[in-house]
This record gives structure tokens, C-alpha cells and sequence, in this order.
């Protein structure tokens, strides 16, 4: 059996543990399928580079708010699918080739799973090989939930993993699930032409975010999608390209495509754990200290498959950490998820961080709000916004910022200066009114909200 002194499992995030400080060690990478994982294949990057074009249709088609004669003439799916996956695959490849080619690093190709402590077997289209090592990374990540009428219907079904590279958008797309992936997704579909349905079981979408926001969000898109909220999916039937979904009121959804975006699962439940002596969550997510080490020896986790914010820089964030405590046992660091920030790439973006208004009211905070609208400042005017805002939550008297929220153009950049305050400790008068806020730029609007509030 070969052993390695390091082996990461994952070439997602985990691939970028392995940096020039481990080329003395003979390390080990094994995936299963493609380097880069989600973020780069299925994920974040393609999502973005799809909504991004939809976003240059949606300028177009509203060109007449600004008095402008514009026309679309049509969105080329598939050129898009191309330009997208072109440039990601590429990527894919060339990381995948540049680290085959490290003389300290070998490239296992298939799955990973372990059969006793810190010893795994891979099997891959080669065959199966068993490796043992004296550090473990696993970084396995995780995969779309499938709930039980969508799988047991036999009939086809998208996800992520699939949707962004299908041949041709439907002309009629249900999505299942009212979350992230659904919210960004029907933006692109809707963007090409689909008819687009989304089901959510909760009366909101995006429930988890601000409610404000959830609010704000799912009465601008109301008109864009035909929604189906607080209901259930019962049953799928129909045939291939023809479907009905039927809900749990009786009432149905035709469609030629389903998606189904309902939360993602750890991957954890592949790797036989037990033989290796790591523990897991009722969720599945596999336990870890603040240092990123499972009840194992030698063997550290990070990203998807143990994260409470399942996000790529907080992986990334992980990634170093995990990086660090390998090489320095005696020094250990600890990964940080107290002040994570999130972003929604729809129109408009939404982005967040820390806590929600209903949070601080379940945590029985002392806390006062203040929001501003795009539209009370001079570029929202350029922008004809109507719809945008900041909202700043804040404890009264010391003005420590507790949690911020924006919907509207650019929010997931709008919100760098508020997470900034709130992770370096500046309160929000120091912020409001130390530094120049540029005139007339949009982050007037971030300004105005923090001076909204009566501390
Ligand atoms: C559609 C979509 C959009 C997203 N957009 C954003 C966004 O805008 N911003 C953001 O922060 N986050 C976003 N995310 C979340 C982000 O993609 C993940 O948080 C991040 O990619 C997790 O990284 P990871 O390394 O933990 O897992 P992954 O990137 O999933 O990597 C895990 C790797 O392990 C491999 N693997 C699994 N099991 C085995 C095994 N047994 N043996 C060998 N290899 C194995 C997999 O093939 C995969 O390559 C998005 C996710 C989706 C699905
Ligand atoms: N911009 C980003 O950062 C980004 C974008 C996409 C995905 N992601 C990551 O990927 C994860 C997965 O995304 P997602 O959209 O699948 O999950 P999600 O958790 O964001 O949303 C799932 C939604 O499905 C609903 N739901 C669950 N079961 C249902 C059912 N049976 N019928 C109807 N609705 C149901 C939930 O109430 C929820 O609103 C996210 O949590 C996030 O971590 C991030």
C-alpha cells in the first residue's frame, strides 16, 4: 500500500491547500470527477457569468426608462452555454494538468472512501487502489437534495450540477425550492424567454435573509415568475418534457423542465467515516473544532462537507486555515465564522451580514434600524431606482453594528464598507462620519442609512 504524507480528498477548495510550502512532502489529491469543484463547474462562477448576460438583456429590454430606443433582438443560449463553459472548462483542465505535473503532488482520478484510520481505498475507472497517509484533508463538499417525489416520479430532472449546461433553455421551467439557486436560476431562465414556476414551501422566498428583504424581494419578483409559495410538492407526472407537478393544495404546475433547488447535502455519507473514526452531524456535516481538525487524528475537513456557511470564501477561508495547521501543529489557527457575508446575484443583488432584524428580536437584542433607499440619492436618481435600499442594524449607545442589509444595484459590492466596520470594530458614527463618502456615488446611499440611525 502506498502511503503519501498528506492526502486531500476533493479538489474543490481542497485543491488549494496544497500550496509551494508542502513541496517537500509527498502529497496525494484524489477527485472523483472535476477539478475546481462546484464553485468553478456547476457553481458559483457559471451562475454568475449566465445571470450576468441576463442582466445585459434586462438593461435592453428597460432601455425605454431611459429614454432610450432599444430593442432585443434575442439571447443565444447556446453561444452563452459555449463562451461560459469554454473558458470554465479550460480552467478546469489546465488546473487539473499543472498539478498532475508537480513532482511532490499525484492526481488519484475516482472516489475516495476510507477503510480504516487515515488508510482509504479509490476506485476509479483504473480499478481500486488503497493508499494510506499520514494527514487527511476531506473536502468532498456536497450535492443537491433530491426530495422523494421528484426521484421516485422516474421522470427527468434538472440541478444545478446539470441545468446551466443543458442544450436549449425551456419554454416553460419549474423550479422547486424558493432559496439561492432558485432565485439566481429563474433570472437566467426567465432572462432567455422561459416561463418560469417557482414552488417553496414557505410563504417567502429567500426566507432565511432579512425580512425586509425576503419581503421586498418576493413581491418585486412577483411579477416575473408565477410563484407558489408555502406549498409542497406531492407528485410528478407526465412524461419526459411534458410534466405536471402536482401540489400539496391539489392545484398543478405544467412544465417541459424541472429544477430542483431545495438545499444541498453533505457529502460525508460516502466516505465511510466510521472506519475512519469521524464524526458527523445529524445533518451530515462532519464535526469539527475551531481549528478544522474531526474527531480523528490527522485527519482536518473544511468547506461544504463540515461548514455551517456553506459559501466558497468561506471555504477558501477554511482552506487556509486547514493550510496553516498542517504545517504548524504547535501553533494552531482558527477559522472565524462569526461575521460571514452572503450575496444573492439577482436583479436586484442582494447582500447581507450578520444579524437579521428577526434574529435580533428571537435573541432578544437591544437594537435600532436605519435605512435609506436608493432612490433618496443622487445615483439612484440617474438610475431611476425605486426599489433599492440599505438597512443597518445597530446597538443603541455604543452604535456597534450588528447586521446589514441592502437590496439593489451592486449590493454585493455596497456591502464591503459595512462588513469592514463591523469586523474591524468601527462603530457606526465613526463610520458614517470619519472618512469622505464620494459624491454623487452610490454608497451615499450606505452613508444615509447609517446616519438614519437614531443611536
Ligand atoms: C449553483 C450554485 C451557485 C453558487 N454560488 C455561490 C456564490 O455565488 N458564492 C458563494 O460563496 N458560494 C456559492 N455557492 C456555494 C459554493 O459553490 C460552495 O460553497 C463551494 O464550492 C464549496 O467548496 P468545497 O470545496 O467545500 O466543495 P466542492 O467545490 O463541491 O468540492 C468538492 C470536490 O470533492 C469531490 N469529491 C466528492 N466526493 C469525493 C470522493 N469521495 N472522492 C474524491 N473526490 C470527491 C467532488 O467531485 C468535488 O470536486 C454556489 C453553489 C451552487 C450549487
Ligand atoms: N450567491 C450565492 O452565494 C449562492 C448561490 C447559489 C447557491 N449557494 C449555496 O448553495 C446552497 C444551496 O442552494 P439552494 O437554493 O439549493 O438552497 P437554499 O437553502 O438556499 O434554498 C432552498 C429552498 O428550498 C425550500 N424547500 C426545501 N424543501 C422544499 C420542498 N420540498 N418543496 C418546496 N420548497 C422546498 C426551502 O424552504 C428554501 O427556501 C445555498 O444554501 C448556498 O449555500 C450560494
Amino acid at each position: 500500500m502506498r502511503h503519501h504524507d498528506l492526502v486531500v480528498i476533493g479538489a474543490g477548495s481542497g485543491n488549494a491547500v496544497v500550496d509551494d510550502s508542502f513541496a517537500d512532502l509527498d502529497v496525494a489529491v484524489v477527485e472523483e470527477r472535476w477539478f475546481g469543484g462546484t464553485c468553478l463547474n456547476s457553481g458559483c462562477i457559471p451562475s454568475k457569468m449566465l445571470a450576468y448576460t441576463a442582466r445585459v438583456a434586462r438593461t435592453v429590454r428597460e432601455a425605454g426608462r431611459y429614454d432610450v430606443d432599444a430593442e432585443l433582438g434575442a439571447v443565444h443560449w447556446r453561444q452563452m452555454r459555449d463562451r461560459v463553459f469554454g473558458r470554465l472548462d479550460a480552467e478546469r483542465d489546465s488546473g487539473r494538468r499543472g498539478r498532475a505535473q508537480e513532482d511532490s503532488v499525484t492526481v488519484y482520478e475516482g472516489r475516495a472512501r476510507f477503510v480504516g484510520p487515515r488508510s482509504l481505498r479509490i476506485e476509479g475507472e483504473r480499478g481500486a487502489v488503497d493508499i494510506s497517509a499520514g494527514q487527511i484533508v476531506v473536502a468532498v463538499g456536497g450535492r443537491p437534495l433530491v426530495p422523494g417525489p421528484v426521484a421516485e416520479s422516474g421522470l427527468p430532472y434538472e440541478t444545478s450540477d446539470t441545468v446551466m449546461r443543458i442544450d436549449a433553455p425551456p419554454r416553460r421551467l419549474a423550479i422547486l425550492g424558493g432559496g439561492y439557486i432558485a432565485a439566481e436560476l429563474a433570472e437566467v431562465f426567465a432572462g432567455t424567454g422561459s416561463h418560469v414556476t417557482v414552488v417553496e414551501k414557505e410563504e417567502r422566498l429567500l426566507g432565511p435573509q432579512d425580512e425586509t428583504v425576503a419581503e421586498r424581494f418576493t413581491e418585486l419578483v412577483r411579477s416575473r415568475y408565477d410563484l407558489r409559495l408555502g406549498r409542497e410538492l406531492t407528485a410528478v407526472d407526465g412524461e419526459p418534457g411534458a410534466l405536471r407537478l402536482t401540489l400539496d393544495d391539489g392545484t398543478t404546475v405544467e412544465a417541459d423542465m424541472l429544477l430542483v433547488a431545495v438545499g444541498r447535502v453533505p457529502n460525508s455519507d460516502r466516505l465511510n467515516l466510521e472506519a475512519a473514526g469521524v464524526a458527523t452531524h445529524d445533518d451530515g456535516r462532519v464535526v469539527v473544532d475551531r481549528y478544522q481538525r474531526t474527531t480523528a487524528e490527522g485527519v482536518f475537513a473544511l468547506g461544504d462537507v463540515c461548514s455551517p456557511v456553506p459559501l466558497k470564501h468561506v471555504a477558501n477561508r477554511e482552506a487556509k486555515v486547514v493550510a496553516h495547521n498542517l504545517r504548524h501543529p504547535d501553533d494552531l489557527i482558527a477559522a472565524d465564522h462569526d461575521l460571514v457575508p452572503a450575496a444573492v446575484f439577482t436583479e436586484p443583488q442582494i447582500a447581507s451580514v450578520g444579524a437579521t432584524e428577526q434574529d435580533c428580536r428571537d435573541r432578544g437584542l437591544d437594537y435600532v434600524v436605519g435605512m435609506a433607499g436608493y432612490g433618496d440619492v443622487a445615483y439612484g436618481w440617474a438610475m431611476e431606482d425605486t426599489t433599492g435600499f440599505c438597512k443597518v442594524l445597530a446597538e443603541p449607545g455604543s452604535g456597534r453594528l450588528i447586521g446589514a442589509h441592502l437590496m439593489g444595484a451592486e449590493a454585493s459590492t455596497l456591502i464591503q464598507p459595512l462588513l469592514l466596520a463591523a469586523t474591524l470594530g468601527i462603530d457606526a458614527t465613526t463610520l458614517a462620519e470619519s472618512p469622505y463618502w464620494i459624491h454623487p456615488a452610490l454608497t451615499e446611499v450606505v452613508e444615509n442609512a447609517l446616519l438614519d440611525l437614531d443611536l
